[in-house]
């Protein structure tokens, strides 16, 4: 059952601190004296204030929000908490202000104690890298799923307390969401909670305050570079999680270079997994027999351990990050022969990602796959697996984001023209930029890379997904890849509805190969 909404990223039933205690603790500067005033709860969003809520005004890149103070007090906010110059601005809202010189350096702390995460004894997973995380804590759930284990996760498509989920809008929460959701874990009595981090959740205090018993490294590629100066500067982020403040152990995927000079810089205990012959590992993933539908693969690890299953998604990647997620239970203490037995009396892993890699159609007709891939690593690999289970041809139907690192996009289009048979560009979120230009760049990567390549443009994804059933019969694969899980496209600040999921599924039935 997923729903929208903030109900889920806080305990239901939270137990008030004073908040003198919480001036006393962190030695912030309090405006007036606060011995009677408690706090239940802690956001930096004025719209997702509660009653007995700490209210956070951070300085934003748009606005400050302790402009929003008043805002917060009307909602029932205790108190606020920012900066000298958020203090200025919260003047008359007639709640008491505390000031310290970073709030947001500050909140995962203030989260961690007001919400008491310490208290929290399930087991917490981290997971980062480029691409895969969001894939990395969705088999993790599955897995502990399949032995028995109550368990939640924060991705980039949901928060999910067992079956319950809300939808996300960012990968990682702020850090007063994330603590009051691992809270709210708490409640509902779950034992172990994966939790994708990214890069801008490391450069942005989202994950202070927990401590992770073991973080996961999936991959690293060209993105972000929007961000980040530079791939060392990106690299660098993800490396501030493999540090004792923040997890116990890691393991790290050394597939790439980034991966192996992570295993050699980071300042946990580090375990090794690789997909690649000839490199030197812990872990080695084997694949096995792979279909449009499933993904066989052995784990083979140190004194002899095997294991020996699939995932029901296609793509050598796919098993490269359920042999990641595994590694890492094994690493936090669950047995692999207790895993393996789970798995093999449910035929496998039983994981639902969604939009990722994930197949819309049914038994006739093309075969089309939504994709959450934005990366040229994401392309590659996506292509290269999909050439191994496709009969026929592929068509790879694709835009970029606007606003975001522009310049992945000439890398993006030539993999593609490389990798398929046929490319569609289409507009994915143009957000603030002329749809057509980013178009144009996709295309000149495209035709860069292959001069001959068969590449059409078609800006509006509804009929570029319909093009591509048209061009499409039986034993052909159709990528599209982008759109994801999401359910809108955003155009100049407007969400417009847009779920290419359901889009596909329309489409497939138009043409008459879904019933
Ligand atoms: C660059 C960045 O990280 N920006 C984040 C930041 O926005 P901002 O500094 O512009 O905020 P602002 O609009 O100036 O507002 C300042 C403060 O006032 C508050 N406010 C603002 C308006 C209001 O009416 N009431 C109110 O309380 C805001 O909650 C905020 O705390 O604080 C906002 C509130 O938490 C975030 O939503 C926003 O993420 C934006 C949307 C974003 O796109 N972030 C990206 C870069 C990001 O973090 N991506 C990563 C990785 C994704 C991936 O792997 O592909 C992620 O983890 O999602
Ligand atoms: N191990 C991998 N290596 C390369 N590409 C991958 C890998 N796993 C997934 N992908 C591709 O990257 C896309 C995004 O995957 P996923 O959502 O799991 O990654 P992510 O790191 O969570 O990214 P995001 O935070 O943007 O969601 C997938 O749709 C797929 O195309």
């Amino acid at each position: 059952m997923t729903g929208t909404g903030t109900a889920m990223l806080r305990p239901e039933h939270p137990v008030p601190r004073s908040l003198s205690q919480l001036v006393a603790d962190f030695g912030f500067e309090a405006s007036e004296r606060v011995d009677s005033v408690e706090v239940s709860g802690v956001t930096v969003s004025s719209a997702a204030v509660e009653p007995g809520d700490l209210y956070v005004g951070l300085p934003g890149t748009r606005v400050h929000g302790a402009s929003f103070a008043a805002d917060a007090a009307a909602s029932g906010a205790t108190a606020v908490l920012t900066d000298a110059a958020g203090a200025v601005l919260a003047e008359g809202a007639g709640l008491p202000v505390l000031v310290t010189e970073d709030p947001r350096a500050a909140l995962g702390d203030v989260a961690a104690w007001v919400y008491r995460t310490e208290e929290n004894t399930a087991t917490f997973f981290a997971v980062t890298g480029t691409n895969g995380k969001t894939s990395v804590v969705y088999v993790i759930t599955a897995v502990l799923g399949q032995l028995g284990v109550r368990s939640g996760l924060s991705s980039t498509a949901e928060r999910r307390i067992g079956d319950v989920a809300v939808t996300s809008s960012l990968t990682t929460p702020e850090a007063s969401e994330l603590h009051g959701l691992l809270a709210r874990m708490r409640e509902a009595e779950v034992r172990a909670a994966a939790v994708e981090v990214s890069a801008q959740a490391l450069s942005r205090h989202r994950v202070d305050g927990i401590v992770f018993d073991v973080a996961g490294f999936t991959n690293l590629s060209h993105d972000h570079l929007d961000d980040y100066a530079s791939m060392d500067e990106y690299y660098a982020a993800k490396l501030e999680l493999f540090t004792p403040d923040r997890a116990r152990r890691a393991v790290v995927t050394i597939d790439d270079e980034w991966g192996r000079r992570l295993a050699d810089e980071s300042r946990i205990p580090v375990t090794t997994l690789t997909s690649v012959e000839g490199i030197d590992a812990d872990w080695r993933v084997e694949l096995g027999e792979q279909t449009i539908d499933r993904t066989g693969f052995t784990l083979v690890g140190p004194d002899g351990r095997s294991l020996t299953t699939s995932i029901p998604v296609l793509g050598a990647f796919m098993a490269t990050n359920a042999a990641l997620a595994i590694v890492m239970l094994v690493e936090s203490g669950f047995d692999l022969e207790a895993i393996g037995q789970a798995l093999e009396r449910d035929g496998g892993i039983q994981a639902y990602i969604p939009g990722r890699a994930e197949r819309v159609s049914g038994e006739r007709g093309p075969a089309l796959f939504v994709d959450y891939g934005h990366t040229p690593d994401a392309f590659e690999r996506a292509l290269s697996s999909l050439r191994v289970v496709t009969p026929g041809r592929i068509i790879m139907v694709f835009g970029a984001d606007g606003d975001r690192d522009t310049t992945k996009r000439a890398a993006m289009g030539a993999i593609a023209a490389r990798g398929a048979d046929e490319v569609i560009i289409t507009d994915f979120h143009p957000r603030y930029e002329d749809p057509a230009a980013i178009r144009a760049a996709l295309i000149a990567g495209a035709l860069d890379a292959v001069p001959d390549a068969e590449v059409l443009e078609v800006a509006d994804q509804r009929a570029a997904i319909r093009t591509a059933i048209q061009h499409a019969t039986e034993g052909d694969v159709i990528f599209y890849a982008g759109p994801g899980h999401e359910d809108y496209q955003e155009v100049a600040g407007v969400h417009l509805p847009y779920s290419a999921r359901d889009d596909a599924r329309l489409a497939l039935r138009e043409a008459g190969w879904l019933s």
